[in-house]
């Protein structure tokens, strides 16, 4: 059965595309979420999309896809460098996911440098610009049983 993945992005992506572009580029996120849905499903797997500007919600919605969703792919924003909640509803449902950036954040302020996600994401994804989701995307679809296995078998 095709996987099922969830694509979150946190605050201010609702901007991608205006906000900043020499940052972020000039892709908008419905456009971003349009792409990432068409491409799951021409690799046999179905595609959510959610985005908010509230911590809350987003451990909401982390908590609804337990049981659900096969990998979570995600885009934190600012949350990435403050959320110890995000983090906590990630691990508390279990469900491996992938932290993204469109920007190298590590070439930035160093308060971008520390992220609560990391240390537990299945794999990060920085710098690559809006190519980034899709990189997450093929990854999730298609290797994401492998990676289990592989993790599982290093333990
Ligand atoms: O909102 C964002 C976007 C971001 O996650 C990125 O995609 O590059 C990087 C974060 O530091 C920033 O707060």
């Amino acid at each position: 059965m095709g996987k099922s993945i969830l694509l979150i992005n946190g605050p201010n992506l609702n901007l991608l595309g205006t906000r900043e572009p020499h940052i972020y580029g000039s892709t908008t996120l419905v456009d971003v979420e349009n792409n990432a849905k068409e491409q799951a499903k021409s690799l046999g797997a179905s595609l959510e999309t959610f985005q908010s500007n509230h911590e809350g919600a987003i451990v909401d919605r982390v908590q609804a896809a337990r049981g659900k969703v096969d990998g979570i792919i995600i885009n934190p924003g600012a949350y990435t460098h403050t959320s110890v909640a995000i983090r906590d509803a990630l691990l508390g449902v279990a469900i491996p996911f992938i932290e993204l950036h469109v920007s190298n954040v590590h070439a930035r302020e160093p308060f971008r440098h520390h992220s609560y996600f990391s240390d537990k994401a299945a794999a990060i994804i920085v710098g690559l610009g809006v190519y980034g989701y899709k990189v997450a995307v093929e990854h999730v679809a298609v290797n994401f049983k492998e990676l289990e296995k592989e993790t599982k078998a290093a333990l």
